[in-house]
């Protein structure tokens, strides 16, 4: 079984595999799920996820969350308690967590309501597991593995002392993690982990010996990698109907078939409190029924009935209304569907950015570590993150935080960034930017040369913004707030632009779990009519003559398609003169080019989504467009051409404004908004939908 969800995973990047081990992996979640499935009986069991996540002792990167949470410009934004975060689950005592405390401070006006990354972006705390190795990659760190040989001066002042590697007897899960991925190829999991457990604690990890430790995470890693392939090919070679993730119950086995409930049973069932075991157990056997229909399904039921069935009970059994529900589910197969929600259930680790304009990550990790911080690289991806597994100190607090040297920071919100490329005297239009996680990243890789426009609507959260900017020693950054459709009238000629576009945040539901309810299918149009419109303003607020750029960076902490690969489709279509290039991250699953009867441009696949229950991060969504000259040619026809590269397009030349009659219901929408927004009087909805209805049928 365990073998079956590695076909989710992407097997590159190598740190990936890592995730199997003490993240919320494939396995892990897998056990865990195993584990209240097939016990009905445990105390677990008996809670749905969305009560069990008020409950639990806290945590790093919960109360990371929950501070970050507080300064959220996002409305509803509750503390995520409960659910350790999948890097720290097996950590030290309880004591010790209690000690652990993360404080944002950030903080920020609330008001704004889609969603926005914002805090979680810049404040709260997820990564992808990295080893030690990644302290090497990166010319910045390069000579992090040759400091001093002393071992790191771990703090002893604490009841408990803490150690990157705690010595014989104190041995953490954290340890154990690294002994099994020290393991040699080919040795058997769990008895390696115990095997290996006495050699390695005689060594213990210091500055001097941490370069060869890493090589052998990276061959072990490596191994993993390759045993992660195996098993999915294994996995894709079983019968398809077989493929379901959650564990047998037996209860097959004792001969009483699964019988969906009938319409009346149904219906029963909204009147009274459902048993959460009832629940558990009916999603399961559903999942197992899709899995394997013509075996299993009772005859006269129709695939459609079970999953509206499993959609029905997943919003119950986790707390979503039932749209959303059902738009994430479709998302995914059925079995990685549930992984996904299940991801969802889970904080995320904490990760902080080096600012590589005052520190370098070696530094701040030693300072960090002797201040009793426990860490390691998030990956090999990134050579300025670190993920934190525990501290004794506010993390939002320390003095190097407060000097600026790092920024908490998500690690999927260092994907755009990357992709973006910024090059050192470059012109950046950061749209919409607040609070500034990306910017100041940014700032950091121009090295302060260049300059950075970093505009955000919203004038509240500017001031977080410009704290951050000047916290983090930002001195190429000017900070302005408009709406971003007023670009580039406003400026233009950019040689790069990022849009982090407003989104609905359905890849952040483990910190923001209010957008489980408050979505609806209209706040789904909107956001995607004003992306949209975002992106085509974003696109010609580049410069298609820039020598060193000429690209856009589209991305969202949200997964759903309408927000991403929709908007992408939408702006290659408006604007013939752009083209989708590699993101040039190098892990993340494509982009889609066929969903539910739409069909995307083929090169949509370059974009790339990222998951929780995949990547260990929050979903998110990553597009990079290259811009090129529109020039004007005459072509046979009436029509106007355009010449981007050698291909000739149709020019389709038009305003960015949205006058087509299927656009005039948002257009209306807006203007009515407006027209709230300053307190007048406005026409009944219905009343402006049905001129609009007439209107178009005349
Ligand atoms: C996902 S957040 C940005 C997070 C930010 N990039 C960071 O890394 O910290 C989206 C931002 O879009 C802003 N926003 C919403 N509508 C906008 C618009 N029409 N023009 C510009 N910014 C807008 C919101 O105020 C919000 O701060």
């Amino acid at each position: 079984m365990g073998g079956r969800r590695a076909k989710y995973k992407q097997l590159p990047p190598a740190p990936l595999p890592e995730l199997k081990q003490d993240r919320p992996s494939s396995k892990k979640l897998g056990k865990r799920k195993a584990d209240a499935d097939d016990d009905l009986d445990s105390e677990r069991a008996h809670t749905r996820p969305a009560k069990r996540a008020k409950e639990g002792s806290k945590v790093a990167n919960q109360k990371a969350g929950k501070a970050g949470q507080k300064g959220d410009g996002r409305p509803g934004v509750k503390s995520q308690k409960g659910n350790k975060p999948p890097a720290q689950s097996n950590r030290k005592g309880k004591k010790r967590e209690e000690e652990v405390e993360v404080e944002l401070l950030e903080t920020e006006s609330g008001g704004e309501n889609e969603g926005w990354e914002d805090m979680s972006d810049v404040e709260d705390g997820k990564a992808i597991v990295g080893d030690l190795s990644d302290l090497e990659s990166g010319e910045e760190d390069d000579d992090l593995l040759q400091g001093p040989t002393e071992e790191l001066d771990l703090g002893s002042d604490e009841e408990e002392e803490i150690e990157l590697f705690p010595k014989k007897g104190t041995k953490s899960k954290q340890q154990k993690r690294c002994v099994r991925i020290l393991a040699p190829p080919g040795s058997d999991d769990t008895s390696l982990e115990d095997d290996k457990d006495s050699e390695d604690e005689d060594e213990r990890v210091t500055v001097a010996n941490m370069e060869a430790r890493s090589r052998a995470l990276d061959e072990a890693a490596a191994h993993e990698a390759k045993l992660g392939l195996e098993e999915v090919q294994n996995a894709a070679a079983e019968e398809g109907d077989d493929d379901v993730d959650m564990e047998d119950d037996g209860e097959e086995g004792d001969g009483e078939p699964f019988r969906l409930p009938t319409a009346e049973e149904r219906e029963e069932e909204k009147k009274g409190v459902t048993d959460v075991h009832v629940v558990q157990r009916r999603m399961r056997r559903c999942v197992r029924v899709l899995g394997s229909f013509k075996k299993l399904a009772e005859k006269g039921r129709s695939r459609s009935e079970y999953v509206e069935q499993l959609i029905s009970d997943i919003a119950s059994y986790f707390g979503y209304n039932q749209f959303l529900a059902e738009k994430l589910f479709q998302l995914f197969s059925v079995a990685e569907a549930i992984e996904f929600f299940e991801a969802n259930e889970m904080s995320r680790p904490v990760t902080i950015r080096t600012n590589t304009l005052k520190t370098r990550r070696r530094d701040l990790a030693q300072v960090l570590i002797n201040r009793g911080v426990n860490l390691e690289p998030i990956g090999k991806w990134t050579n300025v993150g670190l993920q934190v597994f525990e501290s004794t100190v506010p993390i939002g607090a320390t003095p190097e935080y407060l000097a600026g040297h790092y920024m908490l920071q998500a690690a999927s919100s260092f994907l755009p960034v990357i992709a973006l490329g910024p090059q050192p005297n470059e012109r950046i239009l950061d749209m919409a930017s607040a609070p500034g996680g990306k910017t100041t990243h940014i700032a950091a890789l121009l090295q302060n040369t260049g300059h950075v426009f970093a505009n955000d609507t919203s004038k509240a959260r500017t001031k977080s913004l410009a704290a951050n900017v000047h916290r983090m020693g930002c001195k190429n950054v000017t900070v302005c707030s408009y709406d971003g459709r007023e670009f580039p009238k406003v400026m233009g000629g950019f040689d790069r632009v990022l849009l982090d576009a407003p989104c609905s945040g359905t890849g952040v539901i483990s910190k923001d779990s209010s957008v489980k309810v408050n979505k609806t299918d209209r706040d789904f149009m909107l956001l995607s009519h004003l992306q949209k419109q975002l992106i085509l303003c974003a696109i010609d607020s580049v410069s298609p003559e820039s020598k060193t750029g000429g690209y856009l960076v589209y991305s969202t902490c949200s997964v759903t398609v309408d927000e991403n690969e929709a908007v992408v489709d939408y702006a290659l279509k408006k604007r013939p003169n752009v083209t989708l290039v590699d993101t040039g991250i190098g892990f993340g699953r494509e982009g889609f080019t066929k969903y539910r009867g739409k069909t995307f441009h083929p090169s949509v696949s370059l974009a790339r989504r990222f998951y929780p229950h995949v990547h260990n991060m929050d979903g998110f969504f990553v597009a990079k467009f290259k811009i090129e000259k529109r020039a004007k040619v005459k072509s046979s026809g009436d029509e106007a051409s355009t010449v981007t590269g050698d291909v000739v397009n149709t020019v389709i030349e038009e305003d960015v404004g949205f006058n087509s009659e299927e656009d005039q219901k948002y257009v209306e929408e807006g203007r009515r908004r407006q027209l709230k927004a300053k307190g007048l009087r406005v026409r009944p909805r219905q009343k402006i939908e049905h001129d609009l209805s007439t209107k178009v049928a005349a």
